[in-house]
Protein backbone atom coordinates (compact mmCIF):
# COMPACT_ATOMS: atom_id res chain seq x y z
CA UNK A 1 0.00 0.00 0.00
CA UNK A 2 1.18 3.20 -0.70
CA UNK A 3 1.74 6.18 1.42
CA UNK A 4 1.31 9.68 0.95
CA UNK A 5 3.53 11.63 3.47
CA UNK A 6 3.26 14.87 3.81
CA UNK A 7 4.71 16.09 0.38
CA UNK A 8 6.86 12.88 -0.48
CA UNK A 9 5.86 9.62 -1.87
CA UNK A 10 6.31 6.42 -0.62
CA UNK A 11 5.45 3.27 -0.62
CA UNK A 12 5.44 0.34 1.74
CA UNK A 13 8.59 -1.98 1.25
CA UNK A 14 6.67 -5.13 3.50
CA UNK A 15 3.91 -6.13 5.19
CA UNK A 16 5.81 -7.31 7.91
CA UNK A 17 7.54 -4.46 8.65
CA UNK A 18 5.10 -1.82 9.21
CA UNK A 19 7.73 0.88 9.89
CA UNK A 20 10.08 0.76 6.53
CA UNK A 21 8.95 2.86 3.60
CA UNK A 22 10.80 3.92 0.58
CA UNK A 23 10.54 7.28 -0.60
CA UNK A 24 8.96 7.61 -4.23
CA UNK A 25 10.28 10.34 -4.67
CA UNK A 26 9.91 13.99 -3.79
CA UNK A 27 6.53 15.39 -5.01
CA UNK A 28 6.11 18.75 -5.98
CA UNK A 29 4.61 20.70 -8.93
CA UNK A 30 1.53 19.39 -10.42
CA UNK A 31 1.33 16.80 -7.73
CA UNK A 32 1.26 18.55 -4.62
CA UNK A 33 -2.21 17.74 -3.67
CA UNK A 34 -0.29 13.85 -2.69
CA UNK A 35 -0.74 15.21 0.70
CA UNK A 36 -4.95 15.29 0.34
CA UNK A 37 -5.50 11.72 -1.28
CA UNK A 38 -4.91 7.65 -0.38
CA UNK A 39 -4.19 7.18 -4.17
CA UNK A 40 -0.82 6.77 -4.38
CA UNK A 41 0.52 4.72 -7.13
CA UNK A 42 3.38 2.74 -8.63
CA UNK A 43 3.97 2.67 -11.82
CA UNK A 44 6.20 -0.39 -13.03
CA UNK A 45 7.31 -1.29 -16.24
CA UNK A 46 7.20 -5.28 -17.53
CA UNK A 47 10.85 -5.97 -18.43
CA UNK A 48 11.09 -9.69 -19.16
CA UNK A 49 7.94 -10.30 -17.49
CA UNK A 50 9.13 -9.07 -14.49
CA UNK A 51 7.40 -5.46 -13.14
CA UNK A 52 10.22 -2.82 -12.28
CA UNK A 53 9.56 0.44 -11.37
CA UNK A 54 9.00 2.88 -13.61
CA UNK A 55 7.62 6.15 -11.51
CA UNK A 56 6.38 5.96 -8.43
CA UNK A 57 4.15 8.99 -7.17
CA UNK A 58 0.99 10.45 -6.06
CA UNK A 59 -2.17 9.78 -8.21
CA UNK A 60 -4.38 12.89 -8.12
CA UNK A 61 -8.04 12.30 -8.05
CA UNK A 62 -8.83 15.47 -9.24
CA UNK A 63 -6.44 15.54 -11.85
CA UNK A 64 -8.49 14.18 -14.93
CA UNK A 65 -5.95 14.18 -17.20
CA UNK A 66 -3.98 11.44 -15.00
CA UNK A 67 -6.97 9.75 -14.35
CA UNK A 68 -8.39 9.43 -17.63
CA UNK A 69 -4.65 7.92 -18.67
CA UNK A 70 -3.88 5.93 -15.88
CA UNK A 71 -7.56 4.89 -14.42
CA UNK A 72 -6.45 5.90 -11.14
CA UNK A 73 -10.28 5.79 -10.20
CA UNK A 74 -9.85 1.90 -10.48
CA UNK A 75 -6.65 1.81 -8.46
CA UNK A 76 -8.73 0.66 -5.58
CA UNK A 77 -9.59 -2.54 -6.77
CA UNK A 78 -7.33 -5.30 -5.83
CA UNK A 79 -6.22 -6.15 -9.01
CA UNK A 80 -3.17 -5.30 -11.36
CA UNK A 81 -4.17 -2.67 -13.53
CA UNK A 82 -2.51 -1.94 -16.89
CA UNK A 83 -2.29 1.73 -18.13
CA UNK A 84 -0.77 2.85 -21.69
CA UNK A 85 0.96 5.89 -20.49
CA UNK A 86 1.99 8.61 -22.96
CA UNK A 87 5.28 9.73 -21.12
CA UNK A 88 4.82 13.23 -22.15
CA UNK A 89 1.26 13.37 -20.09
CA UNK A 90 2.82 11.21 -17.13
CA UNK A 91 5.36 13.74 -16.65
CA UNK A 92 3.14 16.26 -16.44
CA UNK A 93 1.47 14.90 -13.33
CA UNK A 94 4.31 12.63 -11.58
CA UNK A 95 7.96 12.82 -10.55
CA UNK A 96 9.91 10.02 -12.46
CA UNK A 97 12.74 8.18 -11.14
CA UNK A 98 15.75 8.10 -13.21
CA UNK A 99 15.56 5.99 -16.18
CA UNK A 100 16.19 2.29 -16.22
CA UNK A 101 19.17 1.01 -17.25
CA UNK A 102 17.74 -1.30 -19.86
CA UNK A 103 17.49 -0.40 -23.24
CA UNK A 104 14.87 2.67 -24.01
CA UNK A 105 11.40 1.87 -24.83
CA UNK A 106 9.48 2.63 -27.88
CA UNK A 107 8.01 6.17 -28.04
CA UNK A 108 4.76 4.31 -26.83
CA UNK A 109 5.58 1.74 -24.25
CA UNK A 110 3.15 -0.51 -21.97
CA UNK A 111 3.04 0.40 -18.10
CA UNK A 112 2.07 -1.80 -15.90
CA UNK A 113 0.40 -0.14 -13.07
CA UNK A 114 1.08 -1.99 -9.56
CA UNK A 115 -0.51 -0.95 -6.80
CA UNK A 116 0.72 -2.17 -3.65
CA UNK A 117 -2.28 -2.36 -2.21
CA UNK A 118 -2.89 -5.18 -4.45
CA UNK A 119 -0.77 -7.55 -2.57
CA UNK A 120 -0.87 -5.69 0.95
CA UNK A 121 -4.62 -4.97 1.49
CA UNK A 122 -5.88 -8.68 1.15
CA UNK A 123 -2.92 -9.91 3.40
CA UNK A 124 -3.34 -7.36 6.19
CA UNK A 125 -6.93 -8.50 6.03
CA UNK A 126 -6.39 -12.00 6.15
CA UNK A 127 -3.65 -10.77 9.39
CA UNK A 128 -6.69 -8.76 10.82
CA UNK A 129 -9.24 -12.14 10.57
CA UNK A 130 -6.30 -14.28 11.95
CA UNK A 131 -5.48 -11.57 14.79
CA UNK A 132 -9.42 -11.22 15.46
CA UNK A 133 -10.10 -14.73 15.86
CA UNK A 134 -6.81 -15.41 18.43
CA UNK A 135 -8.15 -12.20 20.51
CA UNK A 136 -11.51 -13.72 20.87
CA UNK A 137 -9.82 -16.98 22.25
CA UNK A 138 -7.87 -15.62 24.34
CA UNK A 139 -10.81 -13.92 26.38
CA UNK A 140 -12.50 -17.18 26.19
CA UNK A 141 -10.20 -18.85 27.68
CA UNK A 142 -10.19 -17.68 31.06
CA UNK A 143 -8.48 -21.12 32.74
CA UNK A 144 -4.49 -21.14 33.53
CA UNK A 145 -2.40 -23.27 31.40
CA UNK A 146 1.17 -23.71 31.53
CA UNK A 147 1.06 -24.85 27.85
CA UNK A 148 -0.15 -21.95 26.48
CA UNK A 149 1.66 -18.71 28.64
CA UNK A 150 0.17 -15.92 26.37
CA UNK A 151 -3.63 -16.98 27.49
CA UNK A 152 -5.37 -14.96 30.24
CA UNK A 153 -5.24 -16.58 33.33
CA UNK A 154 -8.44 -16.72 35.67
CA UNK A 155 -5.74 -14.83 37.81
CA UNK A 156 -5.97 -11.84 36.48
CA UNK A 157 -9.30 -12.13 35.32
CA UNK A 158 -10.83 -12.63 38.36
CA UNK A 159 -14.48 -10.56 39.20
CA UNK A 160 -14.29 -7.82 41.80
CA UNK A 161 -16.17 -7.18 44.14
CA UNK A 162 -17.47 -3.73 44.16
CA UNK A 163 -19.61 -2.12 46.70
CA UNK A 164 -21.89 0.62 47.48
CA UNK A 165 -20.43 3.31 49.74
CA UNK A 166 -23.96 3.92 50.95
CA UNK A 167 -24.34 0.53 52.45
CA UNK A 168 -21.85 1.06 54.67
CA UNK A 169 -22.14 2.27 58.04
CA UNK A 170 -19.00 2.95 60.34
CA UNK A 171 -20.12 2.65 64.00
CA UNK A 172 -16.38 2.54 66.25
CA UNK A 173 -12.53 2.21 64.92
CA UNK A 174 -11.14 -0.66 66.54
CA UNK A 175 -7.56 -0.37 64.70
CA UNK A 176 -5.31 1.40 63.04
CA UNK A 177 -2.24 0.88 60.81
CA UNK A 178 0.41 2.89 58.54
CA UNK A 179 -2.41 3.29 55.86
CA UNK A 180 -5.68 2.66 56.83
CA UNK A 181 -8.23 3.00 59.85
CA UNK A 182 -10.53 -0.36 60.65
CA UNK A 183 -13.91 0.54 61.83
CA UNK A 184 -16.35 -1.83 63.67
CA UNK A 185 -19.68 -1.25 61.29
CA UNK A 186 -22.54 -2.44 59.21
CA UNK A 187 -22.57 -3.39 55.76
CA UNK A 188 -26.26 -4.40 54.64
CA UNK A 189 -27.20 -5.96 57.68
CA UNK A 190 -24.19 -7.49 58.79
CA UNK A 191 -21.55 -6.54 61.58
CA UNK A 192 -18.36 -6.15 59.27
CA UNK A 193 -14.74 -4.54 59.64
CA UNK A 194 -13.96 -1.50 57.24
CA UNK A 195 -10.88 -0.96 56.45
CA UNK A 196 -10.80 2.92 55.37
CA UNK A 197 -8.22 4.02 53.16
CA UNK A 198 -7.43 7.94 52.57
CA UNK A 199 -7.59 8.95 49.28
CA UNK A 200 -3.94 8.85 49.04
CA UNK A 201 -3.27 5.40 49.76
CA UNK A 202 -5.41 4.02 47.02
CA UNK A 203 -2.11 2.25 45.71
CA UNK A 204 -2.08 0.16 49.12
CA UNK A 205 -5.67 -0.02 48.44
CA UNK A 206 -5.87 -2.12 45.10
CA UNK A 207 -2.46 -4.10 46.22
CA UNK A 208 -4.46 -5.47 48.99
CA UNK A 209 -7.70 -5.77 46.98
CA UNK A 210 -5.84 -7.82 43.85
CA UNK A 211 -4.78 -10.51 46.59
CA UNK A 212 -8.03 -10.35 48.81
CA UNK A 213 -9.91 -10.71 45.24
CA UNK A 214 -7.89 -13.91 43.68
CA UNK A 215 -9.62 -16.85 42.58
CA UNK A 216 -10.70 -19.75 45.58
CA UNK A 217 -9.10 -16.90 48.47
CA UNK A 218 -11.73 -18.82 50.97
CA UNK A 219 -10.07 -19.38 53.25
CA UNK A 220 -10.54 -19.99 57.54
CA UNK A 221 -6.74 -18.78 57.91
CA UNK A 222 -7.53 -15.29 56.03
CA UNK A 223 -9.46 -13.11 56.54
CA UNK A 224 -13.26 -12.93 54.94
CA UNK A 225 -13.13 -10.57 52.06
CA UNK A 226 -16.83 -8.59 51.76
CA UNK A 227 -16.31 -6.17 48.97
CA UNK A 228 -14.51 -3.33 48.25
CA UNK A 229 -15.43 0.43 46.75
CA UNK A 230 -15.66 4.48 47.44
CA UNK A 231 -17.31 5.60 50.16
CA UNK A 232 -20.23 7.64 50.13
CA UNK A 233 -18.96 11.03 49.10
CA UNK A 234 -16.42 9.40 47.36
CA UNK A 235 -13.14 10.47 49.18
CA UNK A 236 -12.13 7.27 50.91
CA UNK A 237 -11.61 3.42 49.85
CA UNK A 238 -13.73 0.66 51.47
CA UNK A 239 -12.66 -2.54 52.14
CA UNK A 240 -15.21 -4.66 54.44
CA UNK A 241 -13.94 -7.61 55.83
CA UNK A 242 -15.19 -9.96 58.41
CA UNK A 243 -14.41 -8.42 61.57
CA UNK A 244 -12.22 -10.79 63.89
CA UNK A 245 -14.13 -9.63 67.12
CA UNK A 246 -10.75 -10.87 69.17
CA UNK A 247 -8.88 -8.10 67.30
CA UNK A 248 -5.47 -8.58 65.79
CA UNK A 249 -3.12 -11.49 67.93
CA UNK A 250 -1.08 -8.82 69.89
CA UNK A 251 -4.17 -7.25 71.23
CA UNK A 252 -5.20 -11.00 71.86
CA UNK A 253 -1.55 -12.06 73.59
CA UNK A 254 -1.33 -8.71 75.41
CA UNK A 255 -5.07 -9.97 77.66
CA UNK A 256 -5.28 -12.96 77.60
CA UNK A 257 -2.72 -16.33 78.09
CA UNK A 258 -3.76 -19.97 77.04
CA UNK A 259 -3.94 -22.97 77.55
CA UNK A 260 -2.14 -25.57 75.32
CA UNK A 261 -4.96 -26.45 73.31
CA UNK A 262 -5.89 -22.64 72.97
CA UNK A 263 -2.24 -22.36 71.87
CA UNK A 264 -2.28 -25.18 69.38
CA UNK A 265 -5.60 -23.68 67.77
CA UNK A 266 -3.77 -20.37 67.66
CA UNK A 267 -0.76 -21.72 65.98
CA UNK A 268 -2.77 -24.30 63.79
CA UNK A 269 -4.87 -22.09 61.86
CA UNK A 270 -1.91 -19.66 61.23
CA UNK A 271 -0.14 -22.07 60.30
CA UNK A 272 -2.31 -23.51 57.68
CA UNK A 273 -3.84 -19.87 56.43
CA UNK A 274 0.00 -19.31 55.71
CA UNK A 275 0.26 -22.58 54.25
CA UNK A 276 -2.88 -21.80 52.01
CA UNK A 277 -1.34 -18.47 50.94
CA UNK A 278 2.06 -20.22 49.82
CA UNK A 279 -0.42 -22.74 47.56
CA UNK A 280 -0.32 -22.40 44.36
CA UNK A 281 -4.07 -24.16 42.99
CA UNK A 282 -5.56 -25.22 40.35
CA UNK A 283 -8.82 -25.71 40.90
CA UNK A 284 -12.58 -26.31 39.13
CA UNK A 285 -10.66 -23.95 36.25
CA UNK A 286 -9.49 -21.23 38.15
CA UNK A 287 -5.88 -20.58 39.48
CA UNK A 288 -4.96 -19.25 42.72
CA UNK A 289 -1.41 -18.44 42.61
CA UNK A 290 1.18 -18.50 45.48
CA UNK A 291 1.13 -15.28 47.75
CA UNK A 292 4.14 -13.87 49.70
CA UNK A 293 2.66 -11.73 52.92
CA UNK A 294 5.75 -10.50 53.52
CA UNK A 295 4.64 -8.33 56.23
CA UNK A 296 3.67 -10.90 58.73
CA UNK A 297 3.43 -9.67 62.89
CA UNK A 298 1.15 -10.63 65.60
CA UNK A 299 -0.77 -6.73 64.43
CA UNK A 300 -1.54 -8.53 60.56
CA UNK A 301 -2.84 -11.83 62.66
CA UNK A 302 -6.44 -11.63 63.95
CA UNK A 303 -7.91 -13.85 66.08
CA UNK A 304 -11.72 -14.84 65.97
CA UNK A 305 -14.09 -15.38 68.50
CA UNK A 306 -13.76 -19.41 67.84
CA UNK A 307 -9.75 -18.59 68.80
CA UNK A 308 -8.27 -19.58 65.28
CA UNK A 309 -6.35 -16.99 63.34
CA UNK A 310 -6.49 -15.20 59.91
CA UNK A 311 -3.97 -13.30 58.31
CA UNK A 312 -5.01 -9.81 57.03
CA UNK A 313 -3.41 -6.67 55.83
CA UNK A 314 -2.03 -7.94 52.27
CA UNK A 315 -0.99 -4.32 51.51
CA UNK A 316 2.44 -5.42 50.78
CA UNK A 317 1.64 -9.14 49.53
CA UNK A 318 3.65 -10.35 46.47
CA UNK A 319 1.48 -12.23 43.81
CA UNK A 320 3.74 -15.06 42.38
CA UNK A 321 1.95 -15.50 39.59
CA UNK A 322 2.89 -19.02 37.84
CA UNK A 323 0.71 -19.28 35.12
CA UNK A 324 2.28 -17.35 32.35
CA UNK A 325 5.10 -15.91 30.73
CA UNK A 326 4.20 -12.32 31.81
CA UNK A 327 5.93 -10.64 34.49
CA UNK A 328 6.22 -13.12 37.13
CA UNK A 329 4.55 -11.18 40.12
CA UNK A 330 3.68 -7.83 41.32
CA UNK A 331 6.27 -5.55 42.87
CA UNK A 332 4.30 -3.48 44.78
CA UNK A 333 6.53 -0.56 44.63
CA UNK A 334 8.49 -1.36 41.50
CA UNK A 335 11.77 -3.03 41.04
CA UNK A 336 14.16 -1.34 42.84
CA UNK A 337 11.99 -1.34 45.74
CA UNK A 338 14.06 -2.16 49.12
CA UNK A 339 12.93 -5.02 50.52
CA UNK A 340 13.56 -3.62 54.24
CA UNK A 341 10.88 -1.09 53.12
CA UNK A 342 8.01 -3.67 52.90
CA UNK A 343 6.64 -4.58 56.58
CA UNK A 344 7.69 -4.65 60.26
CA UNK A 345 11.60 -4.90 60.88
CA UNK A 346 11.20 -6.76 64.01
CA UNK A 347 9.67 -9.49 62.08
CA UNK A 348 12.20 -9.62 58.97
CA UNK A 349 14.23 -12.36 58.21
CA UNK A 350 18.14 -11.79 58.28
CA UNK A 351 18.53 -11.63 54.63
CA UNK A 352 15.90 -8.96 54.37
CA UNK A 353 17.27 -7.02 56.97
CA UNK A 354 20.60 -7.45 54.85
CA UNK A 355 19.03 -6.61 51.82
CA UNK A 356 20.71 -9.71 50.20
CA UNK A 357 17.43 -11.13 48.80
CA UNK A 358 16.95 -11.84 45.16
CA UNK A 359 13.66 -10.13 44.44
CA UNK A 360 13.38 -11.63 41.43
CA UNK A 361 12.95 -15.31 43.52
CA UNK A 362 9.82 -15.59 44.86
CA UNK A 363 11.03 -18.69 47.09
CA UNK A 364 13.13 -16.48 48.98
CA UNK A 365 10.16 -14.27 49.92
CA UNK A 366 8.26 -17.43 51.03
CA UNK A 367 10.68 -18.54 52.81
CA UNK A 368 11.39 -15.36 54.84
CA UNK A 369 7.31 -15.79 55.16
CA UNK A 370 8.26 -18.64 57.05
CA UNK A 371 10.64 -17.02 59.05
CA UNK A 372 8.23 -14.77 60.74
CA UNK A 373 5.90 -17.48 61.30
CA UNK A 374 8.30 -19.19 63.94
CA UNK A 375 8.58 -15.89 65.67
CA UNK A 376 4.62 -16.00 65.93
CA UNK A 377 4.43 -19.61 67.15
CA UNK A 378 7.37 -18.43 69.59
CA UNK A 379 5.19 -15.10 70.78
CA UNK A 380 2.23 -17.40 71.11
CA UNK A 381 3.54 -20.19 73.22
CA UNK A 382 5.41 -17.66 75.26
CA UNK A 383 1.76 -17.25 76.95
CA UNK A 384 0.83 -21.09 77.17
CA UNK A 385 -0.09 -21.37 80.75
CA UNK A 386 0.89 -24.97 80.05
CA UNK A 387 4.06 -24.36 78.88
CA UNK A 388 5.26 -22.85 82.08
CA UNK A 389 3.58 -25.20 84.88
CA UNK A 390 6.13 -24.43 87.37
CA UNK A 391 6.93 -21.17 86.98
CA UNK A 392 5.01 -17.94 85.70
CA UNK A 393 3.61 -17.41 82.56
CA UNK A 394 5.62 -14.14 81.14
CA UNK A 395 4.07 -11.02 79.88
CA UNK A 396 3.20 -10.14 76.18
CA UNK A 397 6.98 -9.48 74.87
CA UNK A 398 7.09 -8.97 71.06
CA UNK A 399 10.17 -10.46 69.51
CA UNK A 400 13.49 -9.34 70.64
CA UNK A 401 11.31 -6.68 73.34
CA UNK A 402 13.41 -8.16 76.12
CA UNK A 403 16.87 -7.89 74.18
CA UNK A 404 16.53 -4.63 72.45
CA UNK A 405 13.65 -3.10 73.74
CA UNK A 406 10.50 -1.38 72.39
CA UNK A 407 11.52 0.07 69.52
CA UNK A 408 14.29 -1.54 67.33
CA UNK A 409 16.52 0.11 64.54
CA UNK A 410 17.57 -1.37 61.47
CA UNK A 411 21.27 -1.61 62.51
CA UNK A 412 20.50 -2.70 65.71
CA UNK A 413 18.90 -6.08 64.35
CA UNK A 414 21.35 -6.15 61.80
CA UNK A 415 24.05 -7.09 64.70
CA UNK A 416 21.46 -8.99 66.83
CA UNK A 417 19.62 -11.54 64.23
CA UNK A 418 21.78 -11.22 61.31
CA UNK A 419 25.31 -11.17 62.60
CA UNK A 420 24.96 -12.65 65.49
CA UNK A 421 22.34 -15.05 64.56
CA UNK A 422 20.58 -14.53 68.12
CA UNK A 423 16.64 -15.29 68.30
CA UNK A 424 14.16 -15.03 70.83
CA UNK A 425 15.11 -17.08 74.12
CA UNK A 426 13.63 -20.25 74.40
CA UNK A 427 12.89 -21.72 77.89
CA UNK A 428 15.07 -24.89 78.50
CA UNK A 429 12.24 -26.88 79.59
CA UNK A 430 9.84 -26.50 76.90
CA UNK A 431 10.08 -29.89 74.83
CA UNK A 432 12.22 -30.48 72.45
CA UNK A 433 10.10 -31.05 69.87
CA UNK A 434 8.15 -27.64 70.32
CA UNK A 435 12.05 -25.85 70.67
CA UNK A 436 12.99 -27.74 67.23
CA UNK A 437 10.16 -26.59 65.61
CA UNK A 438 10.39 -23.15 66.48
CA UNK A 439 13.81 -22.73 65.34
CA UNK A 440 13.39 -24.62 62.28
CA UNK A 441 11.23 -21.72 61.12
CA UNK A 442 13.97 -19.04 61.78
CA UNK A 443 17.09 -21.20 60.73
CA UNK A 444 19.91 -18.37 59.54
CA UNK A 445 19.73 -20.49 56.38
CA UNK A 446 16.90 -19.64 54.68
CA UNK A 447 16.88 -23.16 52.46
CA UNK A 448 16.92 -24.85 56.05
CA UNK A 449 14.24 -23.79 56.92
CA UNK A 450 10.29 -25.75 56.71
CA UNK A 451 7.68 -24.64 54.63
CA UNK A 452 4.38 -23.43 55.98
CA UNK A 453 2.88 -27.00 54.68
CA UNK A 454 5.81 -28.63 56.77
CA UNK A 455 4.81 -26.32 59.87
CA UNK A 456 1.03 -27.67 59.54
CA UNK A 457 2.15 -31.25 59.72
CA UNK A 458 5.06 -30.86 62.35
CA UNK A 459 2.48 -29.04 64.38
CA UNK A 460 -0.33 -31.94 63.73
CA UNK A 461 2.23 -34.53 65.19
CA UNK A 462 2.98 -31.98 67.94
CA UNK A 463 -0.26 -31.76 69.19
CA UNK A 464 -1.01 -36.03 68.95
CA UNK A 465 2.60 -36.80 70.83
CA UNK A 466 2.71 -33.96 73.60
CA UNK A 467 0.77 -35.24 76.39
CA UNK A 468 0.38 -32.16 78.65
N1 LIG B 1 -11.05 -7.61 60.14
C1 LIG B 1 -10.65 -7.02 61.25
N2 LIG B 1 -11.33 -7.24 62.39
C2 LIG B 1 -10.93 -6.64 63.53
N3 LIG B 1 -9.87 -5.83 63.64
C3 LIG B 1 -9.16 -5.58 62.54
C4 LIG B 1 -9.52 -6.16 61.29
N4 LIG B 1 -8.62 -5.76 60.38
C5 LIG B 1 -7.75 -4.97 61.02
N5 LIG B 1 -8.07 -4.85 62.31
C6 LIG B 1 -7.34 -4.05 63.33
O1 LIG B 1 -6.84 -2.89 62.69
C7 LIG B 1 -5.40 -2.86 62.82
C8 LIG B 1 -4.82 -2.22 61.61
O2 LIG B 1 -5.21 -2.97 60.48
P1 LIG B 1 -4.20 -3.25 59.30
O3 LIG B 1 -2.96 -3.86 59.83
O4 LIG B 1 -4.92 -4.05 58.27
O5 LIG B 1 -3.95 -1.76 58.80
P2 LIG B 1 -2.71 -1.24 57.93
O6 LIG B 1 -2.79 0.25 57.85
O7 LIG B 1 -2.65 -1.96 56.64
O8 LIG B 1 -1.51 -1.68 58.87
P3 LIG B 1 0.05 -1.72 58.63
O9 LIG B 1 0.58 -0.52 59.34
O10 LIG B 1 0.47 -3.02 59.29
O11 LIG B 1 0.29 -1.76 57.17
C9 LIG B 1 -5.00 -4.31 63.06
O12 LIG B 1 -3.79 -4.41 63.77
C10 LIG B 1 -6.14 -4.83 63.88
O13 LIG B 1 -5.98 -4.50 65.22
Amino acid sequence: QLVAERRRCAFRVSPWNLRQYRHAGAVNGSVQLCSHTQYCVGYFLLVNDQPEVDVQACNVAENPVQNAICEASSLRLKRLIKCVCNEDMCNRNVTRRPQPSQPPPTDSHTVEKVTISTIFIPGFVLFAFIMLIAVKWRHRFKECDKKTPTMLCSCRTAPTHPINGADVELQQAVGRGHFATVWRGEYKGSVVAVKVFPAGHKHKFSSEREVYELPLMEHPGIARFLGAGKSRDGGQWLMVLELASCGSLQHFLCTKRGSWIESMKLSQSLSQGLAFLHSDLHRRGLHKPAVAHRDLSSSNVLVRADGMCTLSDFGCSTILRSCSGLPGWRRPTGSTEDPRQVGSLRYMSPEILEGSVDLRSGRCLVQADVYSLGLLLWEIWMRCSDLFQDSMVPEHCLPYETELGSSVTLDQLLVHVSQMSKRPSIPKHWEWETQELVTDCWDHDPDARLTAQCVVSRLHALQTTCTL
